[in-house]
């Protein structure tokens, strides 16, 4: 069963040597319960820490986010402890990050899953059928430096899902692949979304992968600036009640710019440019 996520005017400040770096500026999203998102933008707009909170790394400087119904800034470090180890998955970028070098697969699987057993006290899926999940069927007893790249990089996926998470949030899992193993990370994300309707949430540089998986957010100076769904562009009202053009569109349309706001007697809006 996949966890809701819910942040609501999410500002997140890193304090370095008295000053500060604001790296989330009121972030507003919601993303239903098994739903897969890409999260996009530039290098340094607020990617990774808006993961880092969602994975309950680290709390928020101000606002709310709320996963599966708990809001993660009131529960107590016990608390947000289980919940980690337990309902939420991470694949760190590189994919060695998340694998013991000298652990078979199988080992690599039954330690992130011995945790939530002991926590949880459910059943858990069997390696092998994890793995099938991720197209590394019969590499039980490979160890990961006798894999591809982009079998390395499913084997890392597949430690993340072995706790059976609600939530799985991937950072770049396509970034050292070339499109063939590119295309196997994405049909491996698909097939435990549809398998186990796994709420994903992937931070990656190619648009590719952010429309296969349906759902685009823009993440801008950071907080959320535009959306993509099934190939069509949406503007964001942010919870300040500024609205958030898609990026290629507001690249023509230098600040200051005025659009007429012309709404239809059925309450359908649009906003017109007027150009010179
Ligand atoms: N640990 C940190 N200490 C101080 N500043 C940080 C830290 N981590 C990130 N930042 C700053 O916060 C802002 C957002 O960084 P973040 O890494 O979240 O962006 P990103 O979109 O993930 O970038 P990239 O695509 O390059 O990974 C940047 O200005 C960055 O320099």
């Amino acid at each position: 069963m996949g966890l809701s996520v819910v942040c609501r005017r999410v500002v997140h400040i890193y304090r370095i040597e008295g000053s500060d770096v604001v790296a989330l500026s009121g972030v507003d999203l919601s993303i239903s319960s098994g739903e897969m998102v890409a999260l996009v933008g530039p290098s340094g707009s607020g990617k990774s820490t808006l993961i880092s909170l969602l994975a309950g790394l680290m709390r928020p400087s101000a606002g709310r986010i709320s996963i599966g119904g708990y809001d993660i800034g009131k529960l107590s470090d016990a608390e947000l402890n289980r919940l980690r180890g337990t309902e939420i998955g991470v694949v760190l970028q590189g994919a060695s990050r998340n694998l013991l070098p000298y652990a078979s697969l199988h080992r690599n699987i039954w330690l992130a899953q011995r945790r939530a057993a002991a926590t949880r006290g459910i059943e858990l899926a069997e390696p092998d059928e994890i793995l099938d999940l991720v197209g590394l069927s019969g590499l039980g007893r490979a160890r990961p430096h006798e894999l591809t790249m982009g079998q390395r990089q499913r084997a890392a996926l597949a430690v993340g899902i072995a706790a059976g998470p609600g939530l799985l949030l991937v950072d770049e899992p396509t970034s050292q692949l070339d499109t063939v193993g590119r295309d196997e990370v994405v049909a491996a994300l698909r097939a435990v979304n549809a398998a186990r309707d796994t709420t994903i949430v992937v931070v990656t540089h190619d648009p590719e992968v952010g429309t296969r998986l349906g759902r685009v957010v823009t993440i801008r100076d950071g907080r959320v600036g535009a959306e993509g769904r099934d190939g069509q562009d949406f503007a964001v009202v942010a919870g300040d009640g500024t609205v958030q053009l898609p990026p290629e569109i507001l690249g023509e349309f230098p600040p200051g710019t005025l659009f007429l706001v012309d709404q239809d007697e059925d309450g359908s809006v649009r906003l017109l440019s007027k150009r010179d």
